[in-house]
């Protein structure tokens, strides 16, 4: 991996505290080229997402990357938002009141921003969408190459198989816009979804936590402060012991897929309703006699299993240790994790079979 060109990313983002350790993660790794962040409502309204991603950038002395703000409404130009304050703090990032931060976004959309990528860069950049779905879909709109001339889209959202995170049915980023999500994985585009069946057993735990508190890497010392809100409510909301590593793991299985496994299918979007959010795979196992809203739509890729130590190590390195390479040698390869087999035990790695998902595998 290490003499191939970077993979060119955009991170579209609703900072967010796990948000803040994805950026500062695809910051860090050499085997990205960051080319912009896009912002969007979600754990906070698009302004201050905006606000957020600049500062963000400052505090890693990044400047150079280009800040496009994104949609302030939903696809069907809804202004009735679910924002996640409780979940980062009313600003975003665990209610630490930075100061303002110098710089400005640019003057093109977000969507705009991600039409003209793909173009300059066709089949090159990859799309790490870390919030609802609204800027992608409007650059599928904007642009009818879009889907084609994209690389990849990486999706964090959805919850294939278990329950949601705003309520049994819905996970937050496609309960944010669903009409969104279901223009994009309809889109034909090369997707991967990695959704909270997944990243809910990556888990930072406290004592994760108190490593990081001891290092004097910048990040570490940033992460500490604005991650106290994070853990309280996960400590109120979940009887885990630790903090769900959401944008973090689709993030890094963006930068290196055998990370995770993943099933092929199609997927669709419940667009209103008590299960409104709700996103069904079609795993195309049966051929069914009628035409179904499943036939003839492309099919997409949604995470399985994931390598939860390998990710939580990487995340906790990459932000102990400013310069340090990371360590993709140490991941998994894709082939060597039988999804259906109950126990596995792959002790080069320290992987552990009850860390990963056998029971909700859409497979
Ligand atoms: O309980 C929740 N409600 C709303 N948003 C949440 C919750 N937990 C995490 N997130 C946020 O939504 C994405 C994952 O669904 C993550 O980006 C996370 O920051």
């Amino acid at each position: 991996m290490a003499n191939e060109e970077p993979k060119k990313i955009i991170i579209d983002t609703d900072p967010g505290i796990d948000d803040a350790m994805a950026i500062f993660l695809a910051l860090q790794s050499p085997e990205i080229d960051v080319i912009g962040l896009t912002t969007i409502y979600g754990n906070v309204y698009t302004t201050l997402a905006t606000r957020n991603a600049l500062h963000l950038l400052e505090i890693a002395g990044r400047t150079d990357i280009p800040v496009a703000e994104g949609s302030h409404v939903t696809i069907t130009k809804g202004t009735k938002l679910r924002i996640a304050d409780f979940v980062h703090g009313t600003d975003g990032l665990g209610n630490q009141n930075f100061p303002p931060p110098k710089g400005k976004p640019i003057e093109q959309s977000a969507a705009a921003f991600l039409v003209e990528q793909a173009k300059l860069y066709p089949g090159k950049v990859t799309v790490v969408a870390l919030g609802p779905l609204t800027n992608i879909a409007l650059a599928i709109e904007l642009d009818p190459e879009f889907s084609e001339r994209i690389g990849q889209i990486v999706i964090l959202g959805g919850a294939f198989s278990v329950n949601g995170n705003v309520n049994p049915a819905a996970e937050a980023n496609i309960f944010g816009d669903p009409d969104a999500a279901d223009i994009v994985f309809t889109s034909g585009a090369d997707i991967l979804a990695v959704g909270i069946n997944v990243t809910h057993q990556v888990v930072l735990t406290d004592a994760d936590r108190d490593k990081l508190a001891q290092s004097k890497g910048k990040f570490a010392q940033y992460l500490c402060k604005i991650l106290d809100v994070y853990f309280s409510y996960h400590h109120d909301a979940y009887d885990t012991k630790g903090v769900y590593l959401h944008d973090p793991t689709a993030l890094l299985a963006a930068v290196n897929p055998s990370l995770i496994t993943f099933a092929e299918g199609i997927v669709r979007v419940q667009t209103n309703g008590i299960m409104r959010g709700l996103t069904i795979f079609y795993n195309k196992k049966k051929r069914f006699a009628e035409v179904t809203e499943w036939s003839n739509q492309p099919s997409v890729k949604v995470a399985v299993t994931v390598d939860a130590p390998t990710i939580v190590d990487l995340a906790g390195t990459a932000e102990r240790e400013m310069s340090r390479e990371m360590q993709w040698q140490s991941c998994l390869p894709r082939h060597c994790i039988d999804v259906f087999q109950q126990s596995i035990n792959l002790p080069s790695t320290g992987f552990q079979a009850h860390r990963i998902s056998v029971i909700l595998t859409p497979v």
